[in-house]
Formats: structure tokens, C-alpha cells, sequence
């Protein structure tokens, strides 16, 4: 019997009505389902509940409740698990969702069927040194890691290089590695191509650079990016698809790379990456 563990955005309202329609198709369908603690009390199903960190050792796949930041943070959360991970939009873009609300029925029978693909989608894996010492490590990002100016109205000066070959010097708001998938975040925002999520890339791209010269640069993903950074204001922070972040000082040395592991994307058709681009950020039919 497949197992479903469904990870909740407890801050969106529909999410606890969601779960509780998703639960009851699921075991109509002959499946079963698992919720956190908090999802158990609200909708009254003890008998479901699992701690998150034991859902890897129980479930076969995660439906994500939430928008494109719930799946940010829940595909670090469990990006080693290596569980298949599908979006259910109850955010407001949803880019990265392939379900709505209103098609959870036939979104259970195509998960229950098999009828489904998986779009492995790259990761990055960041540190930072101080002195010669790795401060922070282990920094997993599915859209991007910047290296940014902590205040407004302040610069920020990142030295890249490329497997230790000195690239160019950017001095403006900061610097993006990002991932494909992050190509259509912050990265598109400052200019940067969209790369399609079905090649293996690095891509990265200056934010603001007070230059006229500074171009997005897209690398191999097996190539490593370092960053030397400094500040006249020293307000620096290194942030982790925007959500997470360490404060930097200068001559701090951020390393990437392509992590691990990847995200498993479910997704109804192959290679509909071009249709999402039309639909979610073009307005279009
Ligand atoms: N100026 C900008 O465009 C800007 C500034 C800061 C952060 N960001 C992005 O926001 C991301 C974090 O997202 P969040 O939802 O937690 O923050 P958020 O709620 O501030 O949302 C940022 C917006 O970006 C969209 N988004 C996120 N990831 C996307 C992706 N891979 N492709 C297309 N759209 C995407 C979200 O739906 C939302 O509309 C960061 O990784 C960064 O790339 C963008
Ligand atoms: N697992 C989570 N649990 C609780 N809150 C979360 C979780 N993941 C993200 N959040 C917070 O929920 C808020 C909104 O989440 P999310 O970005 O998914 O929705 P959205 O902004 O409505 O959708 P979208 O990003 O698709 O436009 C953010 O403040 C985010 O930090």
C-alpha cells in the first residue's frame, strides 16, 4: 500500500481544509496518509500522525500544501531523503506546484497510478570560511544562494572565481549562484537567462553591479564558484533560497557547488516546463 506524507504551510488558511479533503481521497482510493502533529489535532486524525523526521523511514512520496516557498523549504528539509515531493498550490504564484486545490481527486488517482514524471532538480551545497576555518557548511539550496548587502542603500564588493580562476570583481547589491530552477527567481529579477530545469548548470548572476560591463555567466555544475567578499559598511549576509541566512563579515569565503542530492519534482507531463513559463509568468493561456 503506497504511504503519502503530507507536509502542511500551517500559516495558509485553506491548508488544514486541503488536507483533510486530500486524506479522505487517498484512503478512498485505497492508500494511506500521514500528518504532522499539528495537522492531527486540528483535523482530528491521531491515528495518521507522524513525526516529520520519521516520515522518510514511512511514506513513499510528500504532497506539499503551500506556495512556492513551502516547497523551498520543504525540499532542503528533506532533500536527502530523496522522496518524490508534489506541490499542491494553495500559495499565490506557484511555479514550482504542478496541482490546484480544485484537482486533488484526479491529482490522487495519477499519483496512486504511477502516471507521473520526475523532473530531478539540481541543488546547491554552500560553506563559508573565516580565517581559514569552515564556520558554516552544509547549506543546501534548491533555488539559490546570494551573497548580498544586509541594508539598503549600501554595496557590496564579490571577487568570483571559477575553479579557483579568477572571473571579475562585482560591486553593487551582490551576487546570485543559482540553480535552473532558481533561473526564474531572484536570478530573472536582475536580468539572468532562464535556463530550462532539464539541463545541469550553475548560473551565476550580479545583482545591481554598479558597471556596465557585468554579464550573467552560466557554468558547468560540476565547477565550483568561490566568492571573496567585502564591504566598506560590513553588513553582509549569505542567504539560502531567501529564507535562511548567515551574516557575513569581511573576507569571508563562500564556496558552492552542486550538492548530493536533487529534488524530485513530481510532474503530470514530461518536459512542460515552457507551458508553466507561459501560464505563470507571462499571464498567458
Ligand atoms: N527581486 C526578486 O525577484 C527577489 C528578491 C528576493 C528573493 N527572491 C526569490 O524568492 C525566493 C524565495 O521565495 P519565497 O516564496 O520564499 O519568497 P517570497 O514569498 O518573497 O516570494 C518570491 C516570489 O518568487 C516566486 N518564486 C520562488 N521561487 C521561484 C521559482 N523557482 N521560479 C519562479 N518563481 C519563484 C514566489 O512564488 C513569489 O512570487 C528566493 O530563492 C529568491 O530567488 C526574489
Ligand atoms: N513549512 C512551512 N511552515 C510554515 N510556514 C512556512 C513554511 N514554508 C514557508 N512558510 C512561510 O509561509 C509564507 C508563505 O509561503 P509561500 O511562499 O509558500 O506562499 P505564497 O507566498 O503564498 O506562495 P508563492 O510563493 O507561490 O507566491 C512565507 O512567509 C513563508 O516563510
Amino acid at each position: 500500500m503506497k504511504v503519502i506524507g503530507l507536509l502542511v504551510n500551517h500559516t495558509k488558511p485553506m491548508a488544514q481544509d486541503v488536507a483533510r479533503r486530500l486524506i479522505e481521497i487517498i484512503e478512498k482510493h485505497g492508500a494511506a496518509a500521514r500528518i504532522d502533529e499539528k495537522t492531527a489535532e486540528t483535523i482530528g486524525r491521531d491515528d495518521i500522525c507522524l513525526p516529520q523526521s520519521e516520515f522518510a523511514d514511512h511514506v513513499d512520496l510528500l504532497f506539499v500544501l503551500g506556495g512556492d516557498g513551502t516547497i523551498l523549504g520543504f525540499a532542503r528539509q528533506f532533500a536527502k531523503t530523496g522522496l518524490p515531493l508534489l506541490g499542491i498550490n494553495i500559495g499565490h504564484l506557484g511555479f514550482l506546484s504542478e496541482a490546484e486545490p480544485q484537482d486533488l481527486e484526479d491529482s490522487v488517482k495519477r499519483v496512486l497510478d504511477g502516471n507521473y514524471c520526475l523532473e530531478n532538480r539540481l541543488m546547491l551545497e554552500a560553506q563559508v570560511e573565516r580565517g581559514g576555518q569552515v564556520i558554516y557548511q552544509d547549506l543546501i539550496a534548491l533555488n539559490d544562494i546570494g551573497i548580498v548587502k544586509d541594508r539598503f542603500g549600501t554595496m557590496v564588493t564579490n571577487r568570483l572565481f571559477v575553479d579557483d580562476m579568477y572571473v571579475d570583481q562585482y560591486t553593487g547589491d551582490g551576487l546570485l549562484v543559482s540553480t535552473p530552477t532558481g533561473s526564474t527567481a531572484y536570478s530573472l529579477s536582475c536580468g539572468g537567462p532562464i535556463v530550462s530545469p532539464h539541463i545541469d548548470v550553475m548560473l551565476i548572476t550580479p545583482i545591481c553591479p554598479h558597471t556596465l560591463h557585468s554579464r550573467p555567466l552560466v557554468i558547468a555544475a560540476d565547477q565550483e564558484v568561490r566568492v571573496e567578499v567585502t564591504g566598506t559598511h560590513e553588513e553582509m549576509v549569505l542567504l539560502v533560497d531567501g529564507q535562511d541566512f548567515r551574516t557575513l563579515e569581511n573576507h569571508d569565503i563562500i564556496r558552492v557547488k552542486q550538492a548530493a542530492y536533487k529534488t524530485k519534482l513530481i510532474k503530470w507531463r514530461d518536459r512542460e516546463f515552457y507551458e508553466v513559463l507561459r501560464r505563470k509568468l507571462h499571464n498567458a493561456p
